[in-house]
């Protein structure tokens, strides 16, 4: 393996490209993506249905590879990588937030996060993590007693536990209403500041980028935008 190219950069894509064959169909989700995205950074992928969004995020967060293209993580080549590679890429570096919570419903909020902290390197405990995410008061609470955002807290917890370098979230809003998606977003804003773990965040919202320090804007399977925002809009103050 090479050797870092920079340490403030935690990705960096090149001609990125994911054909999915299906049958006789090919479908290209993924058409050349250049990007870089740093340490701290909160970035919005925003985009419609069917643009690539899931893809990339996925290939990120070593879930997928790339047909063809150039990733690294860290100056290290997660392109080509092996399984057992991508498995400890996941578990030491990454952690995901999807829009359904996958709990474990015989299982308190202290115990699902624990599932993941006894089995890491250097966790924070499980308290500490649900007090991150505004549960510090409901830990001993099974996810049927939670509501639908405090339950996709109790999911932020889990993944940030294990202090990743990353944090992954595909459309972490998308089954809730808008005030409980706003206490959802506070706990990742929170969690970006506090952490310094780059955040990435997907969704079809426009709104929701407000939060962000930066947006790419992806259509079929390219990224067609960047922007930086200037200042990031608090979470609590998004309005859609
Ligand atoms: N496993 C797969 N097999 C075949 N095609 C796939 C697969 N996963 C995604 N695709 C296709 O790749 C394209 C990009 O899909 P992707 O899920 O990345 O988009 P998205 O922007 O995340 O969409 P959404 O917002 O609806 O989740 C779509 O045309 C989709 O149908």
């Amino acid at each position: 393996m090479s050797v870092p190219i920079s340490t403030g950069v935690v990705f960096q894509a090149q001609k990125l490209r994911k054909v999915y064959h299906t049958g006789e169909l090919d479908v290209v989700a993924l058409h050349g993506v250049d990007l870089e995205m740093s340490a701290g950074e909160l970035v919005c992928l925003l985009g419609a249905s069917g643009s690539g969004k899931s893809t990339l995020l996925n290939i990120l967060g070593g879930l997928d590879v790339p047909s063809s293209g150039e990733l690294r993580y860290k100056g290290w080549p997660l392109d080509g990588a092996d399984e057992n590679t991508l498995t400890s890429f996941r578990r030491n570096c990454v952690g995901f937030v999807f829009q359904f919570y996958n709990l474990i419903p015989s299982l308190t909020a202290r115990e699902n996060v624990a599932l993941i902290t006894d089995i890491s390197a250097d966790p924070m405990t499980p308290e500490d993590a649900l007090e991150m995410v505004g549960l510090g008061k409901r830990m001993d609470h099974f996810p049927s007693q939670l509501s639908g955002g405090e339950q996709q807290r109790v999911a932020i917890a889990r993944a940030i536990a294990k202090r990743p370098e990353v944090l992954l979230c595909d459309e972490p809003t998308g089954a809730l209403d808008v005030t409980t998606g706003i206490t959802v977003l506070e706990a990742v804003e929170r969690i970006n500041r506090e952490l310094g773990t780059l955040t990435v965040v997907i969704t079809h919202n426009a709104a929701m980028a407000e939060m962000a320090d930066r947006v790419m804007h992806l259509s079929d399977g390219k990224i067609i935008n960047e922007q930086r925002n200037a200042t990031r809009l608090p979470a609590r103050e998004l309005k859609w």
